[in-house]
């Protein structure tokens, strides 16, 4: 499986250079984002009450699967609090100096948002725990003996921290959000909407059974939905009179090698990797990606999550498994030993 290949991978959730193209997409206020409807109502009360009060909204975490909207949401709540954004990363903020320098540069109650903060360093991240906590920074000046810490007040902020690995956040971290949202794969019928959504702001005709064909094949996940519609309007504008239908959207789809699930021959590798070469699993995440020649982690973080939401496998205590779903999908038959052992 060639790197390049996986770089190009329409079904992955993760952002691609291509996406940028689609940034007019974005919904920019809660009422236009759609789906997550708890958070968002949840959210609406506590930026009301943070108006009110004139203070800056609580930190916020939102945790969840590339490509759900995380980002879409911060740069949303910026909107409604109608202050301004700063984004960053965990990874760019290599030394506490990095973060001391965005953040004195924050005005009163703006947000900054920090994606990926599961990737902070330590020397950062402990520098970024009384920010948070009471609005100071504790800057240390000079080395060795004449070394000596100065109190640096900050204006009050928010903090909003997204992440695809909330489990890999530290408990002082985590405990330092009051408000933490979990963002959620979408229904069919959301994504739909999303679809719906798009193709009008970029004037493309569609019909709802084709919105909803695209939908059906977009892994739950907003940023794959998009992208597939802008592949799938290459095909009505060149190959068909411009609308997409259902029928349009199927053929394009099936051109893309995005099946009626969503999966791609990457997924279909790796499932049936499972079942002929290992009689359906257990099999341990390394030697399955061994035998796709794959690294563990792209397994793990790309692959897995969908495939074991949509109940294609399982990850058990001894390893990856297929499920009958996954037999039945790829059109396989168990062997006697598989039925006892999976089903
Ligand atoms: N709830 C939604 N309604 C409409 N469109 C959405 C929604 N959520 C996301 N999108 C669309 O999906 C795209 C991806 O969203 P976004 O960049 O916010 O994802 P993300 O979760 O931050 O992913 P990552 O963490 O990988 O950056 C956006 O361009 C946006 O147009």
């Amino acid at each position: 499986m060639s790197q390049e290949y996986f770089d190009q991978r329409l079904v992955d959730g993760a952002p691609q250079e291509d996406d940028l193209v689609m940034e007019n997409l974005r919904p920019k206020t809660l009422a236009e984002y759609i789906g997550q409807d708890e958070a968002k109502a949840n959210l609406a009360v506590f930026i009301q009450a943070a108006r009110q009060r004139g203070e800056a909204l609580d930190h916020v975490l939102l945790h969840g699967h590339p490509g759900l909207g995380k980002t879409t949401m911060a740069n949303i709540l910026a909107s409604e609090l109608e202050v301004g954004l700063t984004a960053t990363s965990g990874p760019v903020l290599e030394r506490a100096g990095d973060l001391a320098a965005i953040l004195t540069n924050l005005r009163p109650k703006d947000v900054l948002f920090v994606d990926e903060i599961h990737r902070l360093n330590r020397v950062v991240e402990e520098t970024l725990y009384p920010a948070m906590e009471d609005f100071h920074l504790d800057i240390v000046i000079g080395q060795g003996p004449s070394a000596r810490t100065v109190k640096l007040d900050l204006p009050p902020f928010t903090l909003v921290g997204a992440t695809t690995r909330a489990g890999l956040l530290t408990p002082p971290m985590r405990d330092r959000f009051g408000v933490q949202v979990r963002v959620d794969f979408y229904t069919p019928d959301q994504l739909a909407e999303i679809v719906l959504r798009s193709a009008k702001i970029l004037g493309l005709e569609i019909e709802k059974a084709g919105a909803m064909e695209i939908a059906k094949r977009s892994r739950a996940t907003p940023r794959v939905a998009n992208r597939l519609l802008k592949r799938v309007r290459d095909f009505a504008q060149v190959q068909a009179d411009g609308k997409v239908d259902r029928e349009l959207a199927d053929y394009a789809l099936g051109r893309l090698g995005v099946d009626s699930h969503g999966l791609d021959r990457l997924d279909r590798e790796m499932m049936s990797a499972i079942i002929q070469k290992f009689d359906g699993g257990p099999v341990g995440l390394g030697t399955l990606a061994a035998s796709v020649s794959e690294e563990a982690h792209t397994l793990e973080e790309v692959y897995e999550p969908y495939l074991i939401q949509q109940g294609f496998i399982k990850r058990t205590s001894q390893g990856r498994v297929a499920t009958k779903r996954a037999y039945d999908h790829l059109g396989l038959t168990p062997t006697m030993g598989a039925q006892k052992r999976l089903f």
